[in-house]
Formats: C-alpha cells, sequence, structure tokens
C-alpha cells in the first residue's frame, strides 16, 4: 500500500494534484484530510524555497511520501508580481475575488498587448527514504479585462492561457489538466515516480 501525502490545504489546488497525480500512489491524502492543523510559514523568496519548506515539514513529521506545490501569478506589467505572495496579495483573510479585484485594479489602464503574464508551479517530492525532487511548470497566457467562468480557483477567472480566448475557467478541468503550469511539473515529476518506483517497488 502506498501512500502520498499532499501538503496544501487550498481544495482547489488539491483536487488538480489528485486528478494529475496518476496512479503511482494508493492513496492519496492532503492536509485538510490528516492534519490541517499544522501551520507552514511561507517566508521563502522563491517558489522553490516555499514548495521544498512545505514538504520537508510534511515529512520531516510523517515520514512518508510527501508532495507539496507552491505556485503563483506572474504578471509582466507588475515587475512579476503578486509572484510567490499570490496567495496573500490582498491580505491574509481575503478572498479569490478579492485577490482579483485588487489585480484587476492595478491594471485597469494597462492595454490588452501589455497584460501577458504567467502561471508558476514548482512541485517538490521527497520519498520514503527522504531523497528530494523538484520539476517546475509555466503556463503563458494574458489577464483579462473581467472575470468569467465558474471553474477552476483562485485568478483562473481571469487568466487567458495562450492559444485561447477563453479563460481557466470558462475551459473544461480537462483542458486545464493538460496545458497549465501545474500540468506540466506533473508531466516531469511523472517521469520521476517512473523511475523511482521501477527500480524501487517495495514503496
Ligand atoms: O487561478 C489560479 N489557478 C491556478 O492553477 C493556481 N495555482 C496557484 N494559484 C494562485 O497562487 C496561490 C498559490 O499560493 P500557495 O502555493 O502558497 O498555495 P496556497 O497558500 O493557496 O495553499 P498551500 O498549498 O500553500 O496550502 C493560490 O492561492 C492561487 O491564488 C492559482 N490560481
Ligand atoms: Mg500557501
Amino acid at each position: 500500500m502506498r501512500k502520498l501525502l499532499i501538503a496544501t490545504k487550498n481544495e482547489g489546488k488539491a483536487k488538480e494534484m489528485k486528478q494529475l497525480i496518476g496512479s503511482y500512489f494508493d492513496d492519496v491524502v492532503t492536509l485538510n484530510d490528516f492534519d490541517g492543523s499544522v501551520n507552514i510559514i511561507e517566508d521563502g523568496r522563491t517558489f522553490e524555497e516555499n514548495a521544498l519548506k512545505k514538504a520537508r515539514v510534511i515529512y520531516t513529521l510523517y515520514r512518508q511520501p510527501t508532495l507539496a506545490d507552491d505556485s503563483g501569478l506572474e504578471v509582466d506589467a507588475l515587475d512579476g508580481k503578486p509572484g510567490v505572495m499570490s496567495a496573500r496579495y490582498a491580505g491574509e483573510n481575503a478572498t479569490d475575488e478579492d485577490r482579483i479585484k485588487k489585480l484587476l485594479d492595478e491594471l485597469k489602464d494597462v492595454p490588452d498587448d501589455k497584460r501577458g503574464a504567467q502561471f508558476v508551479c514548482v512541485l517538490v517530492f521527497i520519498d520514503k527514504q527522504g531523497r528530494i525532487y523538484q520539476t517546475k511548470g509555466i503556463c503563458r497566457g494574458k489577464i483579462a479585462f473581467e472575470p468569467r467562468g465558474e471553474n477552476g480557483f483562485g485568478y483562473d477567472p481571469v487568466f487567458v492561457p495562450d492559444g485561447f480566448d477563453r479563460t481557466f475557467a470558462e475551459l473544461d478541468s480537462q483542458i486545464k489538466n493538460q496545458i497549465s503550469h501545474r500540468a506540466k511539473a506533473f508531466e516531469n515529476l511523472k517521469k520521476i515516480l517512473g523511475e523511482i518506483y521501477n527500480e524501487d517497488t517495495c514503496d
């Protein structure tokens, strides 16, 4: 029985991660399932530092294979902000709506051709023996002028991925799971998992 702990409390992210992880684990649980009380301070300057910290804290507590995702939105016209601050962009207790409103306010005078942005996702996986693996995915797109769509989470209603004219929240979740920053990071992670679990099938 192979168990994976996912070090996230974000339900939107957790749902996508469970869909993307594939069949390498028999049981996949997130912090909301097994330890909602743990509070990890994300004080890194990069997605890499924060993802590593989340994975390390949970691996150290439970000594089980652990996966963490640190992700966010980098907007060209804001010099890469909100970046690692994406979840806290409008304050600690703000909602997705508050964050979107703040973003659209800041971009209100920015024309269509200057609204480029990218979602970034860094995954850190720690295997049963404590070996650390990291992958990254980027999805380019642009920021819409108003929110559209009901799917997904976070900034999805205002992010239009390159090659599409609909937002992530208007696209089917299956399409998001093929082209997103998270999907790309998982493509690389699955290659690593394939190697780990082929050479070491015990757990
Ligand atoms: O529209 C979106 N579609 C996405 O696919 C996506 N991926 C990340 N984000 C945003 O970036 C923050 C990450 O911050 P984050 O990595 O610290 O996660 P979090 O604090 O929400 O949960 P946890 O995993 O740390 O427990 C999230 O809250 C979201 O606002 C996304 N928004
Ligand atoms: Mg967080």
